[in-house]
């Protein structure tokens, strides 16, 4: 087989889960409170739509799938299993694929963990962001630190050397010692993987708004790129290998979901808002498409049960476009990108 016709048959999946149980003071995502228990319908729908679109692929293999959101870990490990079974119907899904799940402190209580890798989950990402209460509150999340160290050792047992972190940092307030404080005590608990994110203050959300008024304090430009500066430089003495411009790695446990989106490799995304590139082998197509699924869960699921999918919007790509989003994507990894770039 050609390495091209390799490529052609196999993507990724990402599965958007839309529901949170609170809305965080900074974060934009496309997410949702549920007003009501839809799960049964939501999970259907996430299943017709997930076969439409693997058919429409004609993918024979899904290397790796990630539950993201939203917060999947409010999700039964029910819909998980449901959604890698209707997987493993339309493609091969291989017994080592790296099956991610982004779990929030408070939805995770280790029995839930247990049956997520029941499910099939081989990989969780824990939302810590900090590890300071006040910061926490201000974040306007639903755990204390404490809470998140215990979902994390958990984590740890249950998922040895294929659990990650997420943390912010240049948090309203926040010195430099406190950083370090934070990342001490993190990789005395953490695992193979950790990311760490710049907080960016979106429009729209409740800590822009007290920055409009002037009611919160931000460290400034200078202070956060020094946070970032010992960010890699305690990662690093610690043995982490900082391969993406905010993830870090040691023992090998780079993330393959995340490193082949920023490899151009295609992907199909399933659910309100996810993203997807992929050619629709099965109409014919040729090249491949930028898919973007309805953002609302409602719209979407009506979408769903009348056409079999929620795509919103399709672009087709030039190779220009392509070629750009290879070249953003790929810069943003410590191996940088090679001038055999192959489009198709
Ligand atoms: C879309 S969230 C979903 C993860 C999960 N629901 C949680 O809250 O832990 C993925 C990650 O993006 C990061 N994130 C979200 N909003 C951000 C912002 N405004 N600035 C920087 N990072 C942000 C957080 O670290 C978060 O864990
Ligand atoms: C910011 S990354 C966090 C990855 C995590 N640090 C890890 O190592 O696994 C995950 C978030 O990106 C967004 N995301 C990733 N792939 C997506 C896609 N194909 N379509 C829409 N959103 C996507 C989702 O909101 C998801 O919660
Ligand atoms: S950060 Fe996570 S839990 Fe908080 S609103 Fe965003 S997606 Fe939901």
């Amino acid at each position: 087989m050609s390495d091209l016709f390799n490529e052609l048959v196999s993507s990724l999946l990402y599965l958007q889960w839309p529901y949170c149980e609170k809305r965080c003071t900074y974060c934009n995502f496309n997410k949702y409170i549920a007003q009501s228990d839809n799960e049964g319908a939501i999970r259907a729908c996430l299943l017709q739509e997930a076969s439409t679109l693997i058919q429409l692929s004609q993918v024979h293999r899904v290397p790796s799938v990630f539950f993201g959101g939203g917060t999947p870990s409010l999700a039964s490990p029910h819909t998980i299993a449901a959604v890698l079974d209707v997987i493993s119907k339309y493609a091969h899904l291989p017994h080592n694929a790296e099956i991610t799940l982004e779990a929030n402190p408070t939805s995770s209580r280790r029995s839930k963990l247990q049956q997520f890798r029941d499910a099939g989950v081989t990989r969780l990402s824990v939302g810590l962001q900090s590890l300071d209460d006040g910061d926490l509150q201000l974040l306007g999340r639903t755990h204390t630190a404490a809470e998140a160290l215990d979902t994390l050792k958990e984590a740890c047992k249950l998922f040895p050397g294929c659990t990650s972190v997420d943390v912010m940092f240049g948090l309203p307030g926040q010195s430099l010692a406190a950083w370090h404080s934070t990342l001490e005590r993190l990789l005395d608990q953490c695992d193979n993987h950790v990311s760490l994110y710049q907080l960016t203050l979106e429009r729209g959300t409740a800590l822009f708004k007290l920055k409009e008024k002037g009611q919160l304090a931000f460290p400034d430009q200078e202070l956060t790129a020094q946070m970032y500066d010992d960010a890699r430089q305690i990662l690093g003495q610690a043995g982490f290998r900082h391969y993406e411009v905010s993830n870090f790695a040691k023992n090998g446990a780079v993330s393959t979901h995340n490193m082949s989106y920023w490899l151009g490799k295609q992907y199909i995304g399933v659910g309100p808002g996810a993203h997807g590139r992929f050619v629709p082998r099965a109409t014919g197509g040729k090249r491949r498409e930028a898919r973007i699924q309805t953002l609302e869960p409602e719209p979407w699921m009506k979408e769903v049960m009348s056409n079999g999918h929620g795509t919103r919007k399709v672009i087709q790509q030039s190779d220009f476009d392509m070629l750009s989003e290879m070249l953003i994507l790929g810069l943003r990894m410590d191996t940088g990108i090679s001038h055999e770039v192959r489009l198709f």
